[in-house]
């Protein structure tokens, strides 16, 4: 299989910052027949975009949900920033999930919030609760949810009914929201599945430009080559629960990508 090589603009791991995040033999056993990722071991570095490809099935959601431990490995261990989340409290989980945020294929918005109000509900120790209105959040809370909603293109749209907005237009104010935690880590499970080719585009270069401008380690799981390829530093391909394919973006080719898809084992 090939090895990742250095990306031109990813920072590398040195040896005072352990990986972002670290998959160590990782299997997921649901059933006695259903294996959701098998003995899987990856490392992604800080601020490394990484995409997850694979046909439907192949464990890209199961690996996303076990970084921030939504699910739990039958066997293997899973760290991040270096610490192992099985020697963690559940205090310690919740720190590790507020320092990763995730952003989903349906939004999840609240439709009859406004946009500045559903980024707001993301804020960290939030206890106001998402509906008791935008003046109960703090004026810095506001403030700062205006200004993330600024950097996805969207400040223009704050006041605006989230159910009216675009599907694009919905994802970046998602992404705003995750963003107002300032996590680490990114991880978005098909973020632009639901959307058309110039909104999806749009997406993940707000992702992309994001991703750079605070070292986040972004790890998204797509479907479309073509954008994976214009988007990633680094894509691991997944079949069946296993890694199939681990190179950096720059190297792969169409057809090494498409036969991640395929089938039969070519990758
Ligand atoms: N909670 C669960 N219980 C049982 N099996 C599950 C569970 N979650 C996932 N699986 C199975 O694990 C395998 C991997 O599923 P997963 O959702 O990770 O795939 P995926 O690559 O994200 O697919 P898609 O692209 O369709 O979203 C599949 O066979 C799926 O049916």
């Amino acid at each position: 299989m090939a090895t990742v090589a250095p990306s031109r603009t990813a920072p590398t791991t040195g040896p005072d910052q352990p990986p972002a995040i670290a998959l160590t033999g990782v299997t997921k056993q649901f059933t006695e027949t259903v294996r959701g990722l098998d003995d899987v071991s990856v490392e992604i570095p800080v601020g490394q975009r990484t995409v997850l490809l694979g046909r439907s099935g192949s464990g890209k959601s199961t690996m996303l949900r076990h970084i921030n431990r939504l699910q739990e490995p039958t066997a293997g261990t899973v760290a991040v920033h270096g610490t192992a989340l099985s020697s963690l409290s559940r205090r310690g989980i919740r720190a590790v999930r507020r320092d990763i945020g995730f952003i989903f294929q349906n939004f999840h918005l609240v439709g009859s919030m406004t946009a500045l109000e559903n980024v707001c509900t993301g804020m960290l120790g939030s206890l106001w609760g998402p509906r008791m209105g935008l003046w109960s959040y703090p004026r810095e809370g506001r403030r700062r949810a205006l200004d993330q909603l600024d950097r996805v293109g969207l400040a223009d749209r704050a006041f605006q009914r989230a159910d009216t907005l675009s599907g694009g237009q919905q994802q970046r104010v998602a992404i705003a929201r995750a963003l107002i935690q300032e996590p680490s880590i990114l991880l978005a499970d098909e973020p632009v599945a639901s959307l058309d080719p110039e909104s999806s585009a749009g997406v993940l270069e707000v992702l992309t430009r994001i991703s750079a401008e605070d070292r986040l380690t972004v790890v998204c799981s797509l479907h479309q080559v073509d954008l994976a390829l214009g988007f990633a530093e680094r894509v691991i391909g997944l079949r069946e629960g296993k890694v199939v394919f681990d190179d950096s973006a720059d190297d792969l080719t169409r057809e090494q990508a498409m036969a991640i898809y395929r089938a039969e084992a070519t990758a």
